[in-house]
């Protein structure tokens, strides 16, 4: 008997694809605009702004290159982040709200998929932190996407 070839979905596929995404950060977002905390960092924020956000984060965890093929790239989200003087409050903040979201629009929550995506979120923020109290992105324009993976556990939890 042949054995049988496991193909691995991407975090991206195994989130719920597109939908997913959006939904998570429209949702995400709403929650942001009430946050005494968060919304005077995000007031300005144009509308579209939620929409980018998703399709950035969906390219990252293997997902299509909407973000990219939209304009947009690591550099140019780096460079959102320059001089707004982001605190470990603001980021600890905006954890919580996305987790919190993800909880309530039941994304998978399976430990694989969890501490993949909590890896990612961690990163990216602590990223975005760092960028915020520079006024100069140091990464060169052509600095390419990340790309996100399963990590240790290789793949998701399947009973
Ligand atoms: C994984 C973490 C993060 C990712 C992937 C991310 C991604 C992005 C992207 C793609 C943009 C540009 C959106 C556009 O082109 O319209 C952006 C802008 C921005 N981000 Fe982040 N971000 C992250 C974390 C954070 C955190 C922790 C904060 C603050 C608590 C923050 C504050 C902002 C602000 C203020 C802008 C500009 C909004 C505006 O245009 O008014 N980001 N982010």
């Amino acid at each position: 008997m042949k054995p049988s070839k496991i193909v691995v979905p991407t975090l991206f596929e195994w989130a719920g694809g597109m939908p997913a995404f959006e939904h998570l950060f429209d949702e995400f977002y709403n929650k942001v605009l009430i946050d005494p905390l968060l919304e005077p960092v995000f007031k300005h924020m144009p509308p579209e702004h939620r929409q980018h956000v998703a399709h950035f984060v969906a390219e990252v965890l293997g997902g299509p290159k909407l973000y990219s093929e939209e304009g947009g790239s690591h550099f140019k989200m780096i460079s959102k982040h320059l001089s707004r003087h982001l605190t470990q409050e603001h980021r600890k903040r905006w954890m919580e709200l996305l987790l919190e979201t993800a909880d309530e629009l039941t994304l998978p929550d399976d430990p694989e998929f969890r501490s993949a995506f909590l890896a990612y979120l961690e990163w990216g923020t602590r990223i975005a932190v760092i960028n915020s109290h520079q006024d100069i992105a140091n990464e060169p324009e052509d600095i390419p996407m990340p790309k996100w993976g399963w990590g240790v556990p290789g793949g998701p939890y399947i009973p």
